[in-house]
């Protein structure tokens, strides 16, 4: 049998992910070029202030006729303009580098949620909550911050050394040597940190996901009230505690390590001046203007290198949030099968037939059983269908594998002659024992199944399921919202309402697993005859463990093992005293 694998994501080296990065940016590649121009422009009207500087000095105040009041004015007039085109180009490069930004990350989250969406759901079984929650949403913001903050100071840091480099070797070559020679060593020193700074970082993702999965388990209304009951919220704080303590250790260390790199760069900020006065003292011809734009350069280098010291360590979390989400857009969903175009679809009579099929989970291991062998059925269309079984016999993967939840890995599931392998929404729907009531109004949920269905819609399909009592005696009746998970309604009033929900797809094909568990046994009956009376003519299976009373389905399937037991007319199995069905009768009766 053909094992059903989980999608390993293997994580990209680090030059793929660089490739990768560089790919996403060329559809922008214009607006990234445009900033590179307005960046570019911004760093020589912000150069140009200091040149100002010499001209000042030189020739408007201390020029040979003394001080120069008409020239100093226009001096101050092309200071001023040169500020105001410095403000509206750095306006025009955040909003490209913010559309840039929003539009790449917007591209990675519908891209990775799409992705998700269509995983098996041997996936969902596997990965914590909070990692996807992590990627999707806590790495994708630190990469906006990456597109939108970081990208624009390398660029700016960049383009500014170059600039501001330049200005001082036009000023004094001489003295431009001297005020650059301790740079290299602050390059050297950044790019050994980098390793540690790469590492630690890696370090910090792993351990905010590991956080926000904790958060998502143990702070969901189900943990909270599991801690609870056996008194092990203490447990829990210090776990949590631990794991926190962990990160912010790790976030010590990687700020001493940034701090290192830029403590170097200090050094560097600080002797340069006084290396460029010595220069100064020592060489012939330099002005006191040139010396004053000199020093204003200096401090103009500064704020560059400062910046490209400072985004190494935010360009190497990008790295690894773009690796984290190139993981996931890495991983193999299911295959979609073509939509058939609306036109084509022919609304079938509803036969299910279950040819050899057999299944095994992705996490169960090869030593043990397979979840189904070797299940062949028919289920003639307008057919009720009991499927019946000890714990663990396969009852809820076949309602899966007929809902085409699963494909099968061996044999196949037809409908009308036609192969599942993929859910049918119209066609087939089921309901689980516990269902999933999303965040909104009881009207809302219910229209999930059908968005246009009217109120009389709502109400009829909830008298079927008797919730309507319920609902109609809240406040808001049908507005009324259910709660995170349906949590504001009991377990058996959440199956009602899902049940509602599932009749209101009004699909041929309906598959009840364990739909009514947690109803009071007279409320089941009458909601189960109801849902019975209402399908009359289309094919509904019911997966229950309380059969004992139920008499009106056509046909019984009783499953041991992964295997069919048994299968046919419900006199027929009780007939056959030592079946399955009929012990498992009895038990549930006490009948002799
Ligand atoms: N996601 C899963 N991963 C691994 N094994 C699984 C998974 N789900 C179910 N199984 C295993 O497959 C077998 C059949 O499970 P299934 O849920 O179909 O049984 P069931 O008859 O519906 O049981 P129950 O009456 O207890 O609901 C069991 O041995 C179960 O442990």
């Amino acid at each position: 049998m053909d094992e059903r694998s989980l999608p390993d994501p293997q994580p990209s080296p680090a030059h793929g992910v660089r490739r990768r990065t560089v790919r996403l940016f060329l559809p922008h590649r214009s607006a990234l070029f445009l900033v590179v121009l307005l960046i570019a422009a911004y760093s020589v009207f912000n150069t140009a202030v200091p040149l100002l500087t010499q001209t000042v000095f030189d020739r408007a105040l201390f020029g040979p006729g003394g001080p120069d009041l008409p020239l100093l004015a226009t001096l101050a007039a092309t200071a001023a303009a040169l500020a105001c085109a410095v403000g509206a180009v750095d306006l025009a490069q955040t909003w490209l580098t913010a559309r840039v930004a929003q539009r790449v990350v917007h591209g990675l989250r519908t891209e990775m949620f799409d992705r998700l969406q269509r995983m098996p759901l041997a996936f969902f079984t596997a990965e914590k909550g909070g990692e996807i929650q992590s990627r999707l949403a806590g790495d994708t913001a630190q990469i906006e911050y990456a597109v939108k903050d970081t990208l624009p100071s390398v660029l700016a840091g960049t383009i500014g050394l170059l600039v501001s480099a330049g200005a001082m070797v036009f000023l004094s070559p001489a003295l431009a040597g001297v005020a650059l020679v301790l740079a290299p060593l602050v390059l050297l020193v950044s790019s050994r940190s980098g390793r540690v700074l790469d590492r630690l970082s890696a370090d910090g993702q792993r351990a905010r996901a590991e956080l926000s999965s904790a958060v998502a388990e143990r702070l969901s209304l189900g943990g909270v009230i599991l801690s609870r009951v056996h008194g092990r919220r203490g447990d829990e704080a210090a776990g949590f505690a631990a794991e926190s303590e962990r990160l912010a250790r790790l976030g010590v260390r990687s700020a001493l390590v940034t701090q290192w790199v830029l403590s170097a760069g200090h050094v560097f900020f600080v002797l340069t001046p006084y290396l460029v006065f010595v220069a100064a003292g020592l060489t012939d011809g330099i002005t006191p203007g040139t010396l004053a734009a000199f020093t204003v350069l200096q401090a103009r280098i500064y704020q560059p290198l400062g910046q490209l010291l400072h985004v190494s360590t935010e360009i190497r979390s990008a790295t690894g949030a773009f690796q984290r989400v190139f993981d996931y857009l890495d991983l193999r969903p299911e295959p979609v099968p073509e939509p058939e175009p609306d036109e084509d679809r022919i609304p079938g009579p509803g036969a299910l037939s279950v040819r050899g099929v057999g299944f095994r989970y992705a996490g169960a291991g090869e030593e043990n059983r397979p979840a189904l062998s070797g299940v062949s059925l028919d289920i003639p269309a307008g057919s009720t269908t009991l499927v019946v079984g000890p714990s663990g016999s396969g009852k809820t993967t076949l309602g899966h594998l007929l809902a085409g939840l699963h494909p099968p890995a061996v044999g196949k599931v037809l409908l009308d002659g036609t192969e599942i392998r993929a859910p049918l929404p119209g066609r087939i729907c089921i309901a689980v024992q516990d269902p999933f009531l999303l965040q909104g109004s009881v009207a809302d949920n219910l229209r999930y199944a059908a968005p246009h269905a009217t109120a009389d819609d709502l109400v009829r399909v909830c008298r079927i399921t008797r919730i309507h009592d319920r609902i109609a005696a809240l406040p808001d009746g049908y507005d009324s919202p259910v709660g995170e998970r349906g949590a504001l309604f009991s377990g058996g009033e959440r199956q009602r309402i899902a049940l509602a929900r599932a009749l209101l797809a009004d699909t041929p094909v309906l598959v009840l697993d364990e739909a009514t568990s947690a109803l009071d046994p007279i409320t089941e009956s009458e909601v189960v005859e109801a849902v019975l009376a209402e399908r009359r003519g289309r094919t509904t299976v019911m997966i229950t463990h309380r059969f004992g009373v139920l008499e009106s389905f056509d046909t019984v399937v009783a499953l041991e093992g992964g295997l069919v037991a048994q299968h046919g007319t419900r006199l027929d199995l009780l007939g056959d005293r030592h079946g399955l069905y009929a012990r498992m009768v009895r038990a549930q009766t006490g009948a002799g």
